[in-house]
């Protein structure tokens, strides 16, 4: 089985991806009468012909190595994951090739880290690594098709480097 090795998380690795949302760079404003930093406005995000939706994912967590059957994406808008805990998660991704995803790359988050897909990213499934796996999750509700999916001739393996 072909083997993925987990990369560092950053937001120059993950921006042809998407938005990694976390403090590391200065909030924009101070506000609350000077008790809240707002870091502000970290995401592109979109919901061609429909809203913006926040829902809740219970996901159950998944171990490593990760057996990595299908990429999944969402033509018509991005998909933000928000952990509910202070815990890491998988992520991974692919570029498209010609309506196909390449080859795939994985990331590990950081506790206090939230990603956003932009709108038509090859991604996998929402992939906790550790309970409770609850996610906060905004994305397109709005009418049409918007999940597309590729199982993947071979599956992968993604594990740490
Ligand atoms: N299908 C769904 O609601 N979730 C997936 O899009 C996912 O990326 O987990
Ligand atoms: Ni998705």
């Amino acid at each position: 089985m072909r083997h993925i090795a987990i990369e560092p998380m950053s937001a120059a690795a993950f921006a042809p991806f998407g938005d990694l949302i976390d403090t590391s760079k200065a909030a924009e404003k101070l506000i609350n009468q000077g008790h809240c930093e707002r870091f502000h406005d970290r995401a592109q995000m979109e919901f061609a012909g429909g809203r913006a939706g926040l829902s809740l994912f219970q996901a159950k967590p998944r171990e490593l190595p990760y057996q990595l059957d299908l990429v999944e994406r969402h033509p018509e808008g991005s998909q933000a994951f928000i952990p509910m805990s202070e815990h890491g998660f998988l992520v991974i991704v692919a570029p498209d090739q010609d309506g196909k995803p390449g080859q795939p790359r994985a990331f590990e988050t950081e506790a206090g880290q939230a990603i956003n897909f932009h709108r038509g990213t090859w991604h996998g499934v929402l992939t906790p690594l550790h309970a409770p796996g609850l996610f906060a999750v905004v994305d397109r509700i709005g009418p049409g098709e918007n999940l597309e999916e590729h199982l993947f001739g071979t599956p992968y393996l993604v594990v740490r480097a």
